[in-house]
């Protein structure tokens, strides 16, 4: 069985993480208010870790202000969470962080059900299955191992973040198109974000816009749905 969108064969369905398979509420009313609470404990506490001295170069690096000290560096990353920021360190960060809550049981990821069940039955068929999220690709594999259905990440191939380049840059999907040995036209990514969605059309990715609060879209650019089946019912087409 082969799937194509609009004439051509697709190999890779690239996935955004928040409002694309996951509810936005629960990364902004769960996960960020969780890492903004345990944020200033966890440096201070694992302040000897080579990762925790590695973010704090990185957040000095990234704020440009070399001689931060560790308070210092801990304000700089509670402006930048309190900003949404997708700075690398940042998103370390928070997943170290995430890890204990989902390790305590004080964390439960949400996924779709829609999502769930397509992205099985797209890899059943064959196709590869990747994440291209500015959730730290520890964050990514955490939501995906803890959702109420079980461990969702041998689904998964390949997962890309901050790391790659930002989610808004065409050259970022280039690099993950090179990763895959594929080309870009057989790759389909799927977002809520119109500006990653631009991004990953320039560089000739297939795109599909997640609407799954069904409001009223002022773009007619691109092919948007409400969840994963109209994925299926309007722009995917299965051969035998
Ligand atoms: C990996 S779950 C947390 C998601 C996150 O931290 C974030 O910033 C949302 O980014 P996305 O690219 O998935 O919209
Ligand atoms: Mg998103």
């Amino acid at each position: 069985m082969t799937i194509t969108y609009q004439d051509k064969q697709l190999k890779v369905i690239l996935t955004d993480i928040e409002g694309t398979t996951t509810d936005i509420s629960f990364v902004r009313d769960v996960l960020f208010p969780y890492s903004a609470k345990h944020l200033a404990a966890w440096v201070r506490n694992n302040l000897e870790l080579p990762v925790t001295q590695d973010i704090l170069q990185q957040v000095r690096e990234f704020s440009e202000k070399s001689n931060l000290d560790v308070e210092g560096c801990i304000s700089q990353l509670i402006n930048w969470q309190s900003e949404d920021k997708k700075i690398t360190p940042l998103k370390s960060l928070q997943g170290l962080i995430w890890q204990e809550g989902y390790d305590k049981g004080e964390l439960k990821a949400h996924i779709y059900p829609d999502a769930v069940e397509y992205l099985k039955k797209w890899h059943d068929i064959g196709l590869t299955l990747a994440v291209y999220s500015s959730g730290s690709i520890a964050a990514q594999k955490l939501l995906f191992r803890n959702t109420p259905v079980g461990d969702l990440t041998p689904l998964f191939s390949g997962y890309f973040d901050t790391n790659t380049g930002s989610k808004k840059e065409s050259q970022s999907y280039t690099a993950i198109a090179n990763e895959f040995s594929v080309l870009p036209q057989e790759i389909l990514f799927l977002s809520d974000s119109p500006q990653e969605l631009i991004a990953a059309s320039a560089a000739n990715f297939n795109v599909c816009g997640l609407n799954r609060e069904a409001v009223n879209v002022d773009n007619d650019k691109f092919t948007y749905v409400n969840n994963f089946s109209q994925i299926q019912e309007k722009i995917l087409i299965e051969n035998a």
